[in-house]
């Protein structure tokens, strides 16, 4: 039996589901993937409400497991809405966690990411951190300019899995990924394009709130006069809209799931408004992967498919006819964001990086 030097416990709550794993240094000796239900998951107000119901699903699985806690080095966790800042694995300090708590940059389930990987480590007196958050920055001035001199477009996107995969790829390719231009599309309960240059994600579309293609629980782009409106017909609160576009969208809107599995079953059965509305989202992900290879100007080494949803086969059919004529197109179905967790948290507790301090340096903005 191989020796261990660090035993790491790393948490990904995602808007569908907890990931958790447990590795031995680089090696993984256990995951698994908890799936919520829709139901469930809107009976909380506020992500920061779910805090004790995803922290008690994580540890009753891991005393299920017979894991024992008190033999962790560190607890890594999947890092949330902060403010705009470079890559990296992070120190979970005060501030970073009062950002967590009032969701700085909004609601997503990352935000748990920092705070349950505090609380556990905090008792155990083990350090804590997180690792490429959602927030992570680094758009091209040009990607920055939305058109409407009082909005910035902004990056939040799946920068953990999208940088783990195209380092993987850049790997498989026998190229470094600083040398590649690569579009990466993540599809899971959100969605997001990231274009590839020189190592660094150029433009993406903001998965959160409001743009690309619609995903299993999230609106996308939506026709802007229209939600104006809706605005302001007096029949909402601004946070009723917020929860109709992140959360009550996409499938969840027009077909009560957010799970593409039982989608397909439906199709399967003949159900004819999910085929539509499964057919939809396939050609919105090729729509917005078109318009990341003009970002290229169409020089694209290749385009990588990954997330839950790259596991569909239709799915995966419908938008690589569309996209094939642009460039290679690599599947690589799931992600690797406990993986590239556990190997965040490593390099620091080898010494091999600092753990940077939150918020160093916040990202410039354009204008
Ligand atoms: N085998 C599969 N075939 C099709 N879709 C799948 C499969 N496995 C998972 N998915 C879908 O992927 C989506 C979740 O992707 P995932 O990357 O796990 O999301 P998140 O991390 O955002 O919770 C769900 O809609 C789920 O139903
Ligand atoms: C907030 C962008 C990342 C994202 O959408 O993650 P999930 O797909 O896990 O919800």
């Amino acid at each position: 039996m191989q020796q261990r030097e660090y035993r790491l416990l790393v948490i990904n709550p995602g808007s569908t589901s907890t990931k958790i794993g447990i590795f031995d240094d680089e090696r993984s000796v256990f995951e698994k993937t908890i799936r919520h239900d829709i139901e469930k998951i809107n009976t909380f107000e506020h992500i920061i409400d779910q805090y004790e119901f995803r922290k008690n699903v994580i540890l009753e699985t891991l005393d299920h497991e017979g894991i024992n806690v008190s033999k962790l080095s560190a607890v890594v966790g999947r890092g949330g809405l902060l403010r705009p800042i470079e890559g990296g694995t992070y120190n979970v300090n005060d501030i970073m966690l009062e950002d967590l708590r009032k969701g700085y940059s909004g609601e997503h389930a990352s935000n748990l990411g920092g705070i349950i990987a505090f609380e556990i480590a905090q008792g155990l007196n083990i350090p804590s951190y997180i690792v490429d958050p959602v927030v992570v920055d680094e758009l091209a001035p040009l990607a920055r300019v939305s058109g409407v001199p009082e909005m910035e477009r902004k990056s939040i996107f799946h920068a953990l899995n999208q940088k783990a995969v195209a380092r993987r790829v850049a790997k498989q390719l026998g190229r470094p990924y600083e040398d590649l231009r690569l579009i990466v599309t993540h599809m899971g309960g959100g969605i997001t394009v990231g274009v590839h240059e020189q190592g660094k994600v150029i433009d993406v579309n903001n998965g959160l709130h409001g743009e690309g293609p619609f995903s299993p629980e999230r609106a996308g782009t939506v026709p802007v006069g229209d939600l104006v409106s809706m605005c302001f017909s007096g029949e909402y609160y601004a946070d009723e809209i917020m929860k109709k576009l992140v959360g009550n969208a996409g499938f969840v809107g027009y077909l009560g799931t957010n799970d593409a599995v039982e989608v397909e079953k439906r199709i399967e059965e003949g159900d004819e408004k999910a085929k539509l509305v499964y057919d939809a989202m396939a050609y919105q992900v090729a729509k917005e992967i078109g318009a990341a290879s003009a970002v290229l100007n169409g020089k694209v080494d290749a385009i990588v498919l990954t997330g839950g949803l790259a596991y569909g086969k239709d799915f995966i059919n419908q938008i690589t006819e569309r996209i094939a004529w642009i460039s290679d197109v690599i599947v690589q179905p799931g992600e690797n964001e406990l993986q590239a967790l556990a190997e965040g948290g490593l390099r620091v507790l080898r010494g091999e990086e600092d753990a940077k301090e939150y918020p160093n340096q916040p990202v410039k903005q354009s204008i």
